[in-house]
Parts: C-alpha cells; structure tokens; sequence
C-alpha cells in the first residue's frame, strides 16, 4: 500500500502561486516571534491545495502572507509571476469566523458588496452574480435574511459566495469549518467539493485536521511545529468524503501524523529525503 507519494514539481504549466524560501515574522515590544522558516511550495491552477501542521507552525500566517496583509521577512511569493505586494480582489479569503460578514447588510448585500466595491460589476450585473452564488450554495430562500438569523454554516457559505462571486484567481480559506459542530463539518467538505467539481477554482486551504486535509485537499504541504517549515509534500487526490472509513485512508491519516509528529523524521530533515 502506498497512497501517498512525494509530489515533484510537475512539467509544463507554470504554478499560478510560486512562494519562494518565505520566512516570516512578527516584530514586537517583546522581540521577534519567527512564524515560519524558508517555506516553498508551488500552486497550480485548479489545485485544492492544503497548508497542514500543528497549531502555531504558521500556517495562518502563510495565508496572509499571499493575501498580501503580511509581507516575507525573507522570500517571495508571485502570483501570475507578480510580486504580492497588498492584497488584491485576485484573492479572496473566507475565515472560521462567523463575523466576517457585515452584520447591517442581507445575505444579498454582503455577497454583491465585493463586487460593487472593487467596481467590478454594474449593480444590476453584480446583483445577478450574487444571486447565481447565493443560488449555488443553496441559500436563495435566504437572500433577504440578515447574518444574524442564520446558522454557522450558512454564514460560512454566504462567505464562500461572496468569494467565489469574484472569481478570485485563488481562493484563500483559514480553517474555515474549524467552528462548526462536526455534521455541518461534513457537510460543508462536502459543498466545496461539489463546488470545486463544477468551477475548478484555485483553493489554498489551511487546516490541523488531519482527515479535512486528505478529503479536501489534492495536495497537501505539511509544515513542521514552530517555526513552521516544510516537511513534506504530498498527493492527496485520491481521497474524498466517502473514502473516510477505508483502510487506505486510516493508513494515510497515520502516516501523515507519524510525519507531523516526528516519529520517524527529524523537523529539519529536508522534505525531498521524506520515504513515504
Ligand atoms: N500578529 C501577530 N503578532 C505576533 N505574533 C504572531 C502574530 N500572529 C501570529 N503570531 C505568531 O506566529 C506564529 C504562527 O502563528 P499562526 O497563527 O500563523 O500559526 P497557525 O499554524 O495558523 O496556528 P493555529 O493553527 O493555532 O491557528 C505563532 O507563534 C504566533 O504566536
């Protein structure tokens, strides 16, 4: 059995997201915190690609990092083989919390907001976008509704449209169903799927659940504990929802806890010399 395979950097296409050797840090009153070291990886276009790691590796910081909100100490990363220098409408990001949506404005109104504020959309074209999303993650009956009136999982699908509405060039997503009971959990794995199977978005999804990586991702990055450095790369795409109770699952869950964890790797053993 061997589900899970180092990942070589493919030939042909160029990746969409290239993150070169990324060291970051946060400066302070109390010194430096080094959130991650030398991290590198590549994105391709339609990839499900997940960040994984112990809480504190730096994983949430990587994703701000390419949302442009914190920039590298040391390294870069390009998008479309441009510097990210700010964030941009080219990356939208949906969160874990519930708060992330405007609470004076509908379902209708934060989903159309993006796309009027960046003026992306004329009104009437931006609202028949919303709807189309809001339609799509199944909350048309909703539209009028206000955040507060509806459950965590909806909030977080309104925030997957309101994302997806843009047509981002990478979807950026940060434990986003970390705060939800474990039914909608699932559930809500299983939309993105089903999302992903019909747009074929760019996903960049950050998680420390073992299991959620292997069924959203088709590739994940795992990351050392603090500071966070790479300590592997693997292939994910044979996993989904249904995979869950197979043995080749439980298999792969181990070993990639076996990696994280450091049964058997040293943290700064470089991820190429990693036998899976
Ligand atoms: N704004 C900040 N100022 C100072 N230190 C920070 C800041 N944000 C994060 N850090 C530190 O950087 C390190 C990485 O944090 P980060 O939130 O990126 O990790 P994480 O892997 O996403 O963790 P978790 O899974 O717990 O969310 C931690 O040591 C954290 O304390």
């Amino acid at each position: 059995m061997a589900p899970l395979q180092v990942v070589r950097t493919p030939g042909g296409p160029e990746p969409l997201l290239r993150v070169r050797d990324v060291t970051l840090e946060y400066r302070g009153n109390g010194g430096t915190v080094r959130a991650t070291q030398d991290v590198g990886f590549d994105v391709f276009g339609g990839d499900r690609f997940v960040l994984l790691g112990p809480s504190g590796c730096g994983k949430s910081s990587l994703l701000k990092a390419v949302g442009g909100f914190v920039a590298p100490a040391a390294g870069s990363i390009e998008l479309d083989g441009r510097v990210i220098t700010a964030p941009g409408p080219d990356r939208m990001a949906v969160f874990q919390e519930f708060d992330q949506l405007p609470p004076w404005k509908t379902v209708l109104q934060n989903v159309m907001f993006p796309l009027l504020a960046t003026r992306r959309l004329p009104r009437a074209q931006a609202r028949e976008r919303a709807l189309h999303w809001i339609d799509r993650v199944g909350l048309a009956r909703v539209k009028d509704a206000y955040p507060h009136t509806l459950s965590g999982g909806m909030k977080q699908r309104v925030a997957i449209a309101r994302a997806l509405a843009m047509q981002p060039r990478v979807l950026l997503m940060d434990e986003p169903f970390a705060a939800l009971d474990a039914l909608t959990r699932r559930t809500m794995q299983e939309e993105l799927t089903r999302l992903w199977e019909e747009t074929r978005f760019t996903l960049l999804f950050v998680t420390h659940s073992i299991e959620e990586a292997l069924v959203v991702g088709n590739r994940i990055l795992l990351l050392s504990p603090h500071p966070g450095r790479v300590r592997a790369e693997l292939n994910s795409h044979q996993f989904d929802l249904s995979s869950g109770g197979s043995a080749e699952f439980q298999g792969a869950a181990q070993r990639i806890h076996d990696l994280l964890f450091g049964v058997d790797t040293p943290a700064t053993a470089p991820p190429e010399r990693i036998a899976l």
